[in-house]
């Protein structure tokens, strides 16, 4: 499928800096914001809530076709996410959604159920899309490709910060396990693994900050006169 508007993939492991990075570059370009890993965490909150066993393919699939969500511009300024008409901004950001989302991201049928959707958000003028297969698989045209990483460790005290600001009470120990299990999970399934794209950017944040990190990106973008 050949996309119109330009499109920039930001790819990596769980608490790499995808969200912040891609928000940010998006807000300075002015484009379109994909955030994928939320798609496949309001799967597995639909799944929870219609009761709905991580082995009936079947009818995961059809929920992913046809999950009822909405991504809301708040007063704010903020994005509030609904789904089935209840906001679910927060509850899909705990560390279990995320692992279960994990499982379910295993599944081809269900990758397959939220491919187009996906492909939809690429509208003028661009898009900065944020997830595992941005750059392989869903937008293997994309102009720019970033791979985000940083170490293990280094994410999950990331993660435990933001969790913490979040008033959750987290063992670092057990973070940094779940963390390693996700990337294990997300790195060796036979569809869609988390790899680098052909041509991606590699960029190791571990001892970068956030506007280090976004300004290699929008150094990119204005390398293709993005900016
Ligand atoms: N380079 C960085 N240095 C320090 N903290 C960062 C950096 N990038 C992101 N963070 C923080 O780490 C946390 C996880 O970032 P996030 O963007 O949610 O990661 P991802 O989307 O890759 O899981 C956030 O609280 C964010 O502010
Ligand atoms: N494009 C994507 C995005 C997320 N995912 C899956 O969804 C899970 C949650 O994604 P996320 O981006 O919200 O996770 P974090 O990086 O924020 O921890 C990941 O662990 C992946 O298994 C995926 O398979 N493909």
């Amino acid at each position: 499928m050949m996309n119109q508007a330009p499109v920039i993939t930001i790819d990596g492991p769980s608490g790499a800096g995808k969200g912040t990075v891609s928000q940010l570059v998006a807000e300075k370009l002015g484009w379109h914001l994909l955030d994928s890993g939320a798609l496949y965490r309001l799967l597995a909150l639909a799944a929870s809530h219609h009761g709905i066993e991580p082995d009936d393919v079947e009818a995961l699939k059809v929920l992913a076709e046809h999950l009822d969500i909405q991504f809301q511009q708040s007063e704010e300024g903020k994005v509030e996410i609904i789904l089935e008409g209840e906001v679910v901004t927060q509850a899909i950001r705990t560390e279990i959604v995320g692992n279960q989302a994990s499982k379910l991201a295993a599944i081809p049928d269900v990758r397959e159920g939220l491919l187009l959707r996906q492909r939809a958000f690429a509208q003028t003028p661009g898009l900065v899309a944020d997830g595992r297969d941005m750059g392989t698989v869903v937008f293997p045209e994309a102009s720019i490709k970033v791979f985000l990483t940083a170490s293990p460790e280094e994410r999950a005290q990331r993660r435990l910060l933001q969790l913490e600001q979040k008033g959750e009470s987290v063992n670092f120990k057990e973070l940094v396990q779940s963390i390693k299990e996700r990337d294990e999970r997300d790195a060796n399934r036979p569809i869609a693994p988390l790899v680098p794209a052909v041509g991606a950017l590699v960029i190791d944040s571990t001892d970068m900050s956030i506007d280090q990190v976004v300004e290699v990106v929008l150094a990119e973008a204005a390398k293709a006169s993005y900016i």
